[in-house]
């Protein structure tokens, strides 16, 4: 067996990516990024339309397949593993769009994928913590609102037992009413425990919540801050987003 098919490293880091490069097609977009997050901890990855932020994502669950590199999850080396096996692994991704389906109720929405974890939230938890979805539980998705989509969205990651969150941009498009609720979700899931990866745009919502942030520009990482450097250099990271 090849050493990349064996690794696995025990430390406190739940995501270690390594020198990531990833490919459209032809069009090379991802070239060498380099971060890591620990246990516990709420990270943002932030940059301009077209940093590669949301490829790096898709990069790291195996959405996206033309890629090198090195993506350590829970010390397990997943960049020869199936998506089935990275779920597993207790990972859960909420995509930009979020993945809902239009014909499919809430209930059934909640109920199709499959738990990877057997500590997964019970609806009951769901519902203390999305207290909206338990009245639109027969509502079809098509019929929810962007901000209950975004939350029926991380009640179905949840349920799942994953405890570490890719969330991609969870406040687009969102009243700002709707985005406090949603970081305050968050906050709540951080104090349990939960690891996030946040992509996003809006550097208020990812400065309330996050410990330390990376900047992706052209497809690298060309900066990172603590939450305390973030606040003492707010000038030069809304230069990096273009703000
Ligand atoms: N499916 C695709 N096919 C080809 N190129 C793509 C595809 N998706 C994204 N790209 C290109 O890859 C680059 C990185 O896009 P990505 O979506 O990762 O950026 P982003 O930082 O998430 O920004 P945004 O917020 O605009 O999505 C951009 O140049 C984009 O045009």
């Amino acid at each position: 067996m090849s050493a990349l098919a064996t690794t696995t490293i025990q430390d406190s880091k739940v995501l270690h990516v390594c020198d990531l490069n990833a490919w459209y097609g032809e069009s090379h977009v991802l070239h060498g990024v380099d971060f890591n997050v620990s246990r516990g901890e709420v990270v943002t990855l932030l940059g301009r339309n077209g940093a590669g932020k949301s490829t790096t994502l898709k990069a790291i669950v195996g959405l996206l397949r033309t890629r090198k590199g090195s993506v350590l999850i829970e010390g397990t080396e997943t960049m020869n593993l199936p998506s089935r096996r990275v779920a597993g692994l207790g990972i859960g991704y909420v995509p930009e769009d979020r993945g809902i389906y239009a014909t499919l109720t809430v209930q059934e929405n909640l109920m199709l994928p499959p738990q990877v974890r057997p500590d997964g939230f019970s609806l009951e938890q769901i519902f203390n913590l999305f207290p909206n979805l338990k009245a639109r539980l027969t509502s079809y998705g098509d019929r929810l609102s962007g901000g209950e989509q975004q939350m029926l969205a991380m009640a179905r990651v949840l349920r799942t037992g994953a405890k570490f969150l890719l969330l991609d941009e969870p406040t687009e498009g969102l009243a700002p009413v709707i985005v406090e609720q949603i970081g305050n979700m968050l906050q709540q899931l951080k104090r349990q425990g939960y690891s996030m990866l946040l992509v996003e745009q809006n550097f208020e919502f990812a400065q309330s919540l996050a410990d330390r942030h990376y900047i992706v520009d052209q497809g690298r990482v060309v900066d990172a801050f603590t939450a305390a450097s973030a606040d003492r250099e707010q000038a030069k990271i809304r230069r990096y987003l273009g703000v």
